[in-house]
C-alpha cells in the first residue's frame, strides 16, 4: 500500500516509521555478518575435526538466521496510521451499513456468564444507531447458566444504555463503570447499581448453585431476545429501537466435527446472514470488552473509502489486557505479534487476524475480491437482502438449520467460504488464507484502547496456551498451504516470509536447545567450542548478538515499552521454547501420526485464587502446578549453573579460551534466577514442586554423562 499523505477531508492518514531507512541499512550489514558466520563453519567444517558440535551450531545458526530474516521482512515498512472518526460522523445517520457483532463463549465455568453479559452490554451500547447494530452470542457449550445471564442482560440493557447515552458515560462495561470511583454519583446511577448488582447476584447464584456440565452433545437452540423501544434521552418524542441481541447455540455431536471456535463463527456467519445480513462484521472472544464506544467509527473510516474498498477484508484492532503486572513477567501483553510485527505486516499486505477485536468487510468470507463464491443457499450469500422481521417463523426454521451439526457436510464452509478449518490457530490460519486470496486488510491502533481483554495470570495456563497456538501454527507450517511454499507465491515474498515467521514459531526451538545445553556441557569437560577472544570470529558473534538484541530492543521501545517488559519478553522467549514448544512439537508429531488428537483446551479466564493474585501482583513467578512441562526448563537452568559455576573457576585456569561460553551461560543464568529462587529458595504454593526439581537434576546430570562418551 502507497503510503498517502494527509489531507483536510482524509478519514485516515497513513504514515511510514522513521527508522525505516536505518533498519534497511542495517540489515545489510546484519546479513553480511550472517554470511560471514556462515563462512566459519563451512571453513570449520572443512578443516577442523569438530564435525558434530559445528554441524549441530551450524544447524542452530541456520534457524536463527531464518528467524531474523522473517522478522527483518516485517522491518521492511512498518507504518503507523490515525483515523479521523468525527469526519466519519458528519455523515448522514442513514448511510451508516449495519453492524453484527459475534461473541464466543464456550464454557461457563472457565468463562464466567458475568464476564460474557458485560461485554455483551459494553457493545450494545456502542455509539453507533441501535436500529443498525445486532449482538450474537455463540455459545459453545450450550449452558443454560450463559442463556439466563444473556436474558437477564437483555433486560437490564435498556436501562443501561439509556443510562449511558443520557450520562455520556465512557465505560460501557457495567462492571468497570460501576468499580470506578472516580464518578459523581448521582440517583441515576445509585439506581443503576443496585439494578446491576440484584442481576449480579441471581446470575452467580445460579452459577454457583447448579451445577450442570458442559455438554459437548446438545440440540440447537436460537432465541432472539425481545427488542423493544425506549424513548431517546435527547429528543423526548424520538424512540429508538434496542439493538438486537440473539443467542445461538449450534447442534452438537459427537459423531461429527465441530472445528472449535472457527465452527462457532461460521455457524453465526449463516445465522446472522439469514437475519440480519450485515457487511460489516466484529468479532470479539467472550472476554473483550469494548472501552470505546466510538471504535466502529475508527474501522469505517477505512471501510468507507472508495481506494481500498473494493479489496479490504478486514480492521484489526490490538489485543490489549487489563490487569496485567508492571512489568508484564509473562509477557501477556504480547507487545510483539500484537503490536510491533502487526505495524510491519500493515506495510505489506496488511495485519494479521488474531482473533478478536476485528471489523470484516463480510464479503471477505465468500471467495477472493473478484471471484464470489456463492453458498448453498442464497439467503447465507453476502447479496441477500435480509428485510424480514427476524422473529418470522420461517426466519427461525432456517436459522435452525443452518445451526445443524451437518449442515456443513460437503460443502464449502471452512474451506473456501468462513473461517478456514484445520487449525487451532483459525484466527492466524483464517487472516492468512485471506491474504492470500488477495484480501487487504489495516491495523488500527487509536490512542484510546477499543478492546480490553483478560490474560492468563499464571505460569501453566500462559505456557499451556502458547502450546496450542504451537500446535495450531504447526498445522499451517506443514499444510498445503504452508506460507513457506504457498504463501509466498500467492501474496508476496515479504508478506509470505513474515507469516513464516509464526507458521515455524517453534523451529526456534532447536538453536535454543543447541546453545542451551552444547556450548555449556562442552564447557563442564573443559572443550571450546566457539572462537577464542583474539580470533576476529570473536567480535563477529559478539556484534551478531549485540545487534540482533538491541534491535529487538528497540523496536519494543520505540512501539511504548519500556526496558524491563523487554527483558521479560525476551525470557519467556526462552521458558516457552522450554516448554510451550517442546511439548507441542511433540503433540503435533502424536498427531501426524495418528498416535493422538488435541482439542481446544479454553483459557480460564476466573482468578479466584487469592494468594496466587497476589503473587503474580508482587511478580512473583508462579510454577505451582506440578507439570511435566517445567520439566525441561529446569534441566535446563541447572546445567547452565553447572557450568557458570565450573567456568568461573575455569577462567583463572584457562585464561581466554573460554570468554565466549562464560558470555553465553551468564546469559542464561541471570535468565533463570526467578527458576533458581523457585526452586530452593521459595517456600509458597508457587515454588518449583519437588518431583520437578529432583527429575530435573537426574536429568541434567544423564545429559551431562551421556555427553562423556560423544566427546572422548
Ligand atoms: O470450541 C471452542 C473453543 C473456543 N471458543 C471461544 O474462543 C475464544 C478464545 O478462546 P480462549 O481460550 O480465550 O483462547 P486464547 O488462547 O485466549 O485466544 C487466542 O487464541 C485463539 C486461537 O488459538 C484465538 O481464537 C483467540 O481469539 C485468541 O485471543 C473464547 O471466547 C472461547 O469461548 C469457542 O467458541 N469454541
Ligand atoms: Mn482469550
Amino acid at each position: 500500500m502507497k503510503p498517502q499523505r494527509k489531507h483536510s477531508a482524509a478519514l485516515h492518514t497513513c504514515y511510514p516509521c522513521r527508522r525505516t531507512i536505518p533498519y534497511r541499512v542495517y540489515a545489510v550489514i546484519h546479513t553480511c555478518g550472517i554470511i560471514s558466520l556462515m563462512y566459519h563453519h563451512a571453513h570449520s567444517l572443512a578443516t577442523a575435526d569438530t564435525t558434530l558440535t559445528t554441524s549441530l551450531l551450524l544447524i542452530a545458526d541456520v534457524v536463527l538466521a531464518f528467524m531474523w530474516a522473517t522478522t527483518t521482512c516485517l522491518r521492511f515498512n512498518p507504518v503507523h496510521r490515525t483515523e479521523y472518526p468525527k469526519r466519519y460522523l458528519a455523515k448522514p445517520k442513514e448511510d451508516f451499513p449495519k453492524l453484527d457483532v459475534f461473541i464466543c463463549t464456550a464454557d461457563p465455568y472457565k468463562e464466567p456468564p458475568m464476564m460474557v453479559v458485560n461485554t455483551v452490554l459494553s457493545v450494545m451500547a456502542y455509539d453507533y444507531p441501535s436500529d443498525k447494530l445486532s449482538v450474537y452470542v455463540s455459545d459453545d457449550g450450550g449452558s443454560s447458566l450463559t442463556l439466563f445471564a444473556l436474558m437477564e442482560a437483555a433486560m437490564f440493557s435498556e436501562h443501561w444504555l439509556r443510562f449511558c447515552k443520557k450520562n455520556s458515560v465512557e465505560d460501557r462495561s457495567p462492571e468497570v463503570y460501576l468499580s470506578s470511583k472516580s464518578q459523581y454519583w448521582t440517583d441515576e446511577a445509585e439506581n443503576i447499581k443496585t439494578m446491576y448488582e440484584d442481576m449480579k447476584k441471581r446470575v452467580e447464584h445460579v452459577v454457583h448453585s447448579s451445577k450442570v456440565d458442559t455438554r459437548h452433545d446438545h440440540p440447537t437452540i436460537v432465541k432472539v431476545f425481545y427488542h423493544s423501544y425506549f424513548i431517546s434521552v435527547l429528543q423526548s418524542d424520538e424512540t429508538e429501537i434496542m439493538p438486537n441481541l440473539i443467542y445461538v447455540s449450534r447442534e452438537k455431536n459427537g459423531a461429527s466435527p465441530h472445528h472449535f471456535k472457527a465452527g462457532a463463527l461460521n455457524t453465526l456467519l449463516r445465522v446472522s446472514s439469514v437475519m440480519t445480513n450485515s457487511p460489516v462484521i466484529l468479532t470479539l472472544d467472550c472476554d473483550m470488552y469494548s472501552n470505546n464506544p466510538r471504535s466502529p467509527l475508527h474501522a469505517l473510516c477505512y471501510f468507507s473509502d472508495p481506494k481500498l474498498n473494493p479489496s479490504l477484508g478486514f480492521v484489526q484492532f490490538p489485543q490489549k489486557f487489563r490487569g496485567v503486572n508492571k512489568n508484564d513477567i509473562y509477557a501477556s501483553e504480547l507487545r510483539r505479534p500484537f503490536v510491533i510485527s502487526m505495524v510491519g505486516f500493515d506495510g505489506l499486505m496488511g495485519s494479521t487476524y488474531v482473533g478478536t477485536g476485528c471489523f470484516f468487510n463480510r464479503r471477505a468470507f465468500y471467495g477472493p475480491p473478484t471471484n464470489l463464491i456463492l453458498p448453498e443457499v442464497d439467503e447465507l450469500g453476502p447479496n441477500w437482502i435480509a428485510d424480514k422481521p427476524i422473529k418470522a417463523q420461517d426466519i427461525l426454521a432456517l436459522a435452525h438449520d443452518v445451526a445443524g451439526c451437518n449442515y456443513e457436510r460437503n460443502s464449502n464452509w471452512g474451506s473456501k467460504i468462513g473461517f478456514r478449518y484445520g487449525s487451532l490457530v483459525e484466527d492466524y490460519y483464517t487472516g492468512y488464507r485471506l491474504h492470500c486470496e488477495g484480501w487487504r486488510s489495516i491495523f488500527c491502533n487509536p490512542p484510546k484502547i477499543a478492546f480490553y481483554g483478560d490474560s492468563p495470570k499464571c505460569l501453566i495456563d500462559v505456557v499451556s496456551q502458547q502450546k496450542r497456538w504451537t500446535i495450531g501454527l504447526l498445522e499451517v507450517a506443514f499444510s498445503r498451504f504452508s506460507p513457506i511454499t504457498y504463501g509466498v507465491r500467492s501474496t508476496s515474498l515479504l508478506t509470505g516470509m513474515a507469516y513464516c515467521q509464526y507458521a515455524f514459531w517453534a523451529f526456534s526451538l532447536i538453536p535454543l536447545v543447541i546453545y542451551g545445553f552444547l556450548p555449556q556441557v562442552a564447557l563442564l569437560y573443559g572443550v571450546s567450542v566457539f572462537p577464542k577472544s583474539s580470533d576476529p570470529c570473536f567480535w563477529l558473534y559478539i556484534f551478531l548478538f549485540l545487534g540482533a538484541y538491541g534491535q529487538d530492543l528497540l523496536d519494543f521501545v520505540l512501539e511504548g515499552g519500556t526496558c524491563h517488559c523487554w527483558w521479560n519478553d525476551q525470557r519467556m522467549w526462552l521458558i516457552r521454547g522450554f516448554s510451550s514448544f517442546i511439548f507441542g512439537s511433540i503433540e503435533f508429531t502424536l498427531k501426524t501420526l495418528n498416535l493422538s488428537t488435541h482439542g481446544f483446551n479454553l483459557t480460564s479466564k476466573v482468578n479466584d485464587d487469592e494468594k496466587q493474585s497476589k503473587r503474580y501482583e508482587q511478580e512473583m513467578f508462579d510454577f505451582g502446578a506440578s507439570s511435566i512441562m517445567f520439566f525441561p526448563i529446569t534441566t535446563v537452568a541447572i546445567v547452565n549453573l553447572l557450568a557458570f559455576v565450573y567456568g568461573l573457576y575455569g577462567v583463572f585456569v584457562w585464561g581466554e579460551g573460554l570468554v565466549l561460553e562464560l558470555m553465553l551461560v551468564s546469559f542464561a543464568v541471570v535468565n533463570s534466577l526467578p527458576i533458581y529462587m523457585a526452586m530452593v529458595l521459595r517456600d509458597d504454593d508457587g515454588k518449583l514442586p519437588k518431583n520437578v526439581c529432583i527429575l530435573a537434576g537426574s536429568l541434567a546430570c544423564f545429559v551431562i554423562m551421556s555427553v562423556f562418551f560423544v566427546l572422548k
